[in-house]
């Protein structure tokens, strides 16, 4: 498989993201597990086969250190610090409009690379991944010459089809489970979340068996 994807994702700081999930682990370790996350996604994102770059959008500086180490290409959040606006960013104007892009989400700790790559196999044109509630999105894809216009937030799923993006239709029940609440933690620790993840639910005594993702 050709490496011709530029992947983005956007990192809020980590002591503000993931308001949803509080409650899920104590309040000290959360940072710790939006960072766990961010790190198992971008690890995955890193491994496909299909992924060239990885840009990561964020002011966080550990999120920004953990990322760097693996491999991505650090950027700074803009003025707006508003997700589509970090994510027009990062694909339109750090990648640019030349190349294939695609857009996740960085709460995606059960990932697997293959399916990214399947999902990146049959993104053509502008598509979409809808999460696996059906309501949100997890990935938004353009190719060359095309804007990314990507339109995150409550009811995204039909929000991105009907600015005509076109739904992917694989199963990826990595790629669809986004961690919102902590009943989707529990999902995502019955699907085999990420090695950073299932180790730190592990050491809050959270689960005793935790098959790593990939
Ligand atoms: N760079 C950047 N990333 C963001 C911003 N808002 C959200 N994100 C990231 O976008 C992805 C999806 O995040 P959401 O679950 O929609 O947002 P969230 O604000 O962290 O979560 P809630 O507080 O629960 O709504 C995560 O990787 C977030 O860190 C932002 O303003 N700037
Ligand atoms: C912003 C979105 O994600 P979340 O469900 O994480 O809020 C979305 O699905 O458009």
């Amino acid at each position: 498989m050709v490496r011709d994807w530029t992947a983005v994702i956007p990192v809020k700081r980590l002591s503000a993201a993931k308001s949803r999930l509080r409650g899920a682990v104590p309040p000290a370790r959360h940072a710790e597990l939006v960072l766990a996350m961010v790190r198992d996604t971008a690890s995955a994102v890193l491994t496909a086969e299909a992924v060239a770059e990885l840009i990561v959008v964020t002011d966080d500086p550990e999120a920004a250190a953990a990322v760097g180490e693996l491999g991505a290409r650090v950027v700074p959040d803009t003025p707006a610090a508003e997700l589509n606006a970090a994510m027009r960013f990062g694909a339109d104007e750090v990648a640019g409009l030349t190349r294939f892009r695609a857009v996740l989400a960085g709460d995606l700790p059960a990932l697997h690379p293959e399916q990214l790559d399947e999902a990146l196999g049959r993104a053509e044109r502008r598509s979409f991944v809808a999460d696996a509630a059906g309501t949100g999105t997890v990935l938004l894809a353009a190719g060359p010459g095309e804007p990314l216009d990507p339109r995150f937030g409550l009811g995204s799923a039909v929000a991105h089809a009907a600015s005509g993006a076109r739904a992917l239709d694989g199963a990826w029940p990595g790629l669809r489970q986004d961690v919102d609440t902590p009943a989707d933690l529990q999902r995502v620790l019955a699907l085999g979340a990420g090695r950073h993840t299932c180790d730190l639910l592990r050491d809050l005594g959270l689960t005793v068996s935790c098959v790593p993702a990939a």
